[in-house]
């Protein structure tokens, strides 16, 4: 048996052991057999042996806890992705930027669906904004659009090419998402903000983090932009992560920008801020922006309004309002809440 092998059960029979051994080595100096001198000489010579062992045991479990980790990683990297690109998947190409779902319904459950026989198309280069309770489905469409999922029925596409027939990698560099949960990794401000284009330039990163309004916070920190945000971000507020998802997102240059609940954790003022920011760099691209805040969709080209997985309304913010439709109805409770 390898001495790695041994557990602290082990260890505790060694222990005992030792402790025999010294109790018989004790008879053997009341018999007269055994000199003071050379118990003391086994004693050390044990102690010697047992305090190794006892740091042994230490490493043993420190050697199985990093099996039981490596065994869990390597179990995640064998799983096979459930939505892979097609046989024959292309390259998507954009020309202009216009998306479209054309009767798409989608359930991440069998027994519960979650949109019905949707149909709409935002133009190239407009901005849309998706409203509607919690729960009635916006996040799952951009999800959809990410192909995070694939639709149930119906087909989405982009400038006429179906996205289920491209690849995986063309299409999510086509789309910058701002999710409502964003993800930090636990490095730096800068690393989290190039993560977005690991190739961008300095100057490129430095123009997300003006863009973004982050410029004034990163001042306030000892290490600026070098600062670490802790493990998913824990040492940055929700308005700051929400900031930093905003320069990972301006960086990546995508034609096609989602913003998703992305001034939610924000106060007016730094909200009006990023709006003013946001629609600078929504100009020339195709937004989809999610959106609870309705004064914050108000300038969209169209907003669509959902109520449990389906499209109720469609039109400009003076168009639903003259309809006097849910949208109109949210509009006159949210300001009354103001
Ligand atoms: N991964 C998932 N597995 C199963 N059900 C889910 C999953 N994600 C969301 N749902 C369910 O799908 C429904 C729609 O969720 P979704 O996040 O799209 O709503 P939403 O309109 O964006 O809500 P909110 O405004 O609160 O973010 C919800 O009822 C939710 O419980």
């Amino acid at each position: 048996m390898s001495l790695l092998a041994l557990n602290s059960g082990q260890a505790l029979i060694i222990a005992c052991a030792i402790t025999a051994l010294m109790w018989l080595g004790s008879t053997e100096v009341v018999a007269g057999t055994l000199s003071i001198g050379e118990l003391v000489m086994i004693n050390a010579y044990m102690i010697q042996l047992f305090l190794p062992l006892n740091f042994l045991g230490f490493v043993y479990r420190e050697i199985r806890r990093a099996l039981t980790d490596l065994e869990n990683m390597l179990g995640l990297l064998n799983k096979k992705p459930q939505i892979t690109d097609a046989l024959n998947a292309q390259e998507l190409n954009i020309s202009h930027g216009e998306i479209t779902f054309n009767n798409v319904s989608f359930s991440y459950d069998t027994h519960r669906p979650i949109l019905n026989n949707l149909s709409f198309s935002v133009k190239a280069g407009s901005k849309v904004a998706i409203v509607g309770a919690s729960g009635a489905g916006k996040s799952s469409l951009a999800r959809l659009l990410y192909r995070f999922y694939d639709v149930s029925a119906g087909e989405i596409s982009i400038d006429n090419q179906a996205i289920n027939s491209v690849t995986l990698n063309s299409l999510r560099k086509a789309i910058a998402i701002v999710p409502q949960d964003t993800v930090l990794f636990n490095t730096t401000i800068r690393e989290n903000i190039a993560y977005g284009r690991p190739s961008a330039s300095d100057a490129e990163i430095d123009e997300a983090i003006a863009m973004a309004h982050l410029k004034d916070f990163i001042a306030t920190l000892d290490k600026g932009d070098k600062t670490l945000v802790g493990e998913r971000g824990l040492k940055v507020s929700g308005g700051e992560k929400q900031r930093i998802a905003i320069a990972r997102a301006i960086l990546k240059k995508s034609p096609i920008l989602i913003f998703d609940e992305a001034t939610s954790a924000l106060d007016s003022h730094s909200e009006q801020a990023i709006l003013a920011a946001m629609r600078e760099v929504a100009q020339n691209h195709t937004s989809v922006v999610i959106a609870h805040r309705l004064s914050t969709i108000t300038d969209a080209d169209n907003i669509l309004v959902f109520s449990k997985g389906e499209l109720v309304e469609q039109g400009t913010h003076a168009e639903l309002l003259i309809h006097k439709g849910q949208y109109s109805q949210m509009w006159l409770l949210q300001q009354q809440e103001d």
